[in-house]
């Protein structure tokens, strides 16, 4: 792929250039790490690093062209460098026009809110390919492409990464894409220009607030989504929201399109009613605008009957038929590492999952508390200065349970005995325990189940290292929890 490079600067406004201007680019990338011959650099002022400390060596690696918004003294003459007022708002216009604007030919959904993005956005591709669809979604998962996975650092990549992969997805056939879209991703402007076609509000509580300080600005944060749907009122485009939750009606009024509604009242578009719980998943019936349909579904807890709504509303808005729609669901799984029950029928339940805000853990601690025959023991964690804030409060809501294990997840720099502290703080009842190390806590959680207990393990889901100090070593909680259970079964059963 390239193009040339005298098309593509005549979308800076103003700018300086110096050196020879090569006719071409053939790639473009914001990390010297990643230059390959025939690149175009863009430096990023970033908060760990400078991008324009790494130019020389991006133009040593090949790169023909260097983006910045300063003279950078250690480049040859010979190096061209364009000197733009803003490289990420350069980078934006360059990288859209680059990659062929695959957003305006494509039926983009954004899912945005605390808690389910990563779910619902499975839930919409699955429920694609299992339909016979190419479908992309990109997430804390990473970019999945049909059922190609690529890792990626952040539930919202930047914006060469998110343009990269929905013209490989477009070129591979693909026609429908779901992004999770985070409040910091919209921030720091890692969609902007997409032209979504459907924006999803899940929810909004507790998180974060160490980065937005305030409900209010974290609502604006997210809100940016909705906005931008409205960019152009010329083309059918729809909010789906959430209206049990108090902030779906700001949500719905950012936006001049249609508002889909879902919930578990009768004044929503989407409704579920007729709710039959059971530890192998949610059975209910679905009231759409093209019906209602029986659902029968592998997931468990009610905060996942409001996952599959926005799904199915979601992918209503696309123009998809709701019982197709529904046809589908008995098949799909839950993501990795969402209450995922790994533990067989001998011995106590044990479940790894992802809640890490105060309301997630007391969702999930109500999903389980249907199937209790002894103790709820659940294990919460935290640390790396993540929002402090909120530990007090999530301590509150593990209260819910019977035993609570206060461990740490990515101390980082942070110490271990302060982040326990904060936790302990809102504990409502005395059983509970502090262990700093986190394998021995996720260890001492699971042996203290007896046979019809249940074990839940917060915080860490999919994720497969921890941060101690600047090092980021090896973890996984399913591991280390099966191995413990594997020797307490035998004990239980002896
Ligand atoms: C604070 C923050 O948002 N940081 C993000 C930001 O990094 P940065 O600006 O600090 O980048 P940097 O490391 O300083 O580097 C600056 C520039 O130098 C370049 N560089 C750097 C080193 C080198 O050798 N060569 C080189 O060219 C880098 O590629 C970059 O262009 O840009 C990077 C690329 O897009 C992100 O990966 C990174 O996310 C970090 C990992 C992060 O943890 N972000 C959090 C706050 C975040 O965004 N979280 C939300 C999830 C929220 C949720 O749902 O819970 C998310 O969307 O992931
Ligand atoms: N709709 C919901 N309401 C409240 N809690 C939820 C909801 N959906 C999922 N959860 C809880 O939040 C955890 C994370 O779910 P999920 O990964 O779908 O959210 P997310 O918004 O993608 O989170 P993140 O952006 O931090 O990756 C789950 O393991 C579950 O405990």
């Amino acid at each position: 792929m390239s193009l040339y490079t005298a098309e593509l600067l005549e979308l800076l406004e103003s700018k300086m250039i110096s050196g020879p201007l090569p006719s071409y680019i053939t790639g473009m990338t914001m990390d010297s790490r990643t230059v390959t011959p025939g690149d175009l650099f863009l430096c990023i002022s970033g908060t760990v690093a400078d991008g324009h400390t790494y130019a020389e060596e991006a133009w040593r690696r090949g790169a023909v062209l260097i983006v910045a918004e300063k003279e950078i003294e250690c480049l040859p003459p010979s190096a061209c460098l364009v000197i733009v007022k803003n490289s990420l708002k350069a980078m934006t216009l360059l990288a859209h026009h680059f990659y062929g604007y695959p957003s305006s030919r494509m039926n983009v959904i954004g899912v945005t809110g605390t808690n389910g993005k990563t779910t619902v956005t499975r839930l919409i591709h699955d429920i694609l390919s299992l339909s016979g669809k190419k479908a992309a979604s990109a997430g804390t998962l990473g970019f999945l492409l049909g059922q190609k996975l690529t890792p990626s650092p952040n539930t919202t990549s930047d914006i060469l990464s998110n343009l990269q992969f929905l013209k490989t997805a477009e070129e591979a056939g693909c026609h429908d894409a779901a992004f999770e879209v985070s409040s910091q991703g919209l921030l720091n402007g890692r969609i902007d220009g997409i032209e979504f076609d459907v924006a999803v509000f899940t929810n909004l509580t507790h998180e974060h607030l160490d980065y937005h300080r305030t409900m209010e600005r974290y609502a604006h944060a997210k809100g940016l989504l909705f906005s931008q749907l409205g960019q152009n009122i010329n083309k059918k485009k729809y909010a789906v929201i959430n209206s049990d939750d108090p902030w779906g009606p700001y949500f719905s009024s950012l936006t001049p399109h249609e508002t889909i509604t879902y919930g578990l009242t009768p004044s929503a578009d989407f409704y579920a009613e007729q709710m039959i719980m059971t530890e192998r998943g949610i059975s209910f019936l679905m009231h759409s605008p093209e019906g209602a349909f029986p659902v029968h579904t592998q997931y468990i807890g009610t905060f996942n009957v409001y996952n599959i709504l926005a799904a199915a509303a979601a992918l209503y808005a696309s123009g998809y038929k709701v019982e197709k729609v529904v046809s589908c669901l008995p098949k799909v799984l839950p993501p990795a590492g969402r209450m995922e029950r790994i533990s067989g029928t001998d011995g106590p339940a044990v479940y790894v999952d992802y809640a890490h805000t105060p309301d997630a853990i007391g969702k999930a601690i109500n999903s389980l508390l249907p199937f209790k025959k002894g103790k709820l023991i659940i294990m919460i964690g935290g640390g790396n200065y993540k929002d402090p804030s909120k530990r007090p409060l999530m301590a509150r809501e593990a209260s819910l349970a019977d035993y609570v294990v206060i461990t740490t997840n990515n101390p980082g720099l942070e110490p271990p005995k302060k982040i326990l502290a904060n936790f302990e703080q809102g504990m409502q009842h005395s059983s509970y325990i502090l262990i700093e190390n986190r394998a021995e806590a996720i260890r001492h959680a699971v042996i203290s189940a007896s046979k019809d207990d249940i074990v839940l393990l917060t915080d860490k889901g999919h994720e497969t290292t921890l941060l101690i100090g600047t090092k980021k070593v090896p973890h996984s909680d399913k591991a280390i929890a099966l191995e413990a259970l594997a020797e307490h079964t035998d004990t239980l059963m002896a």
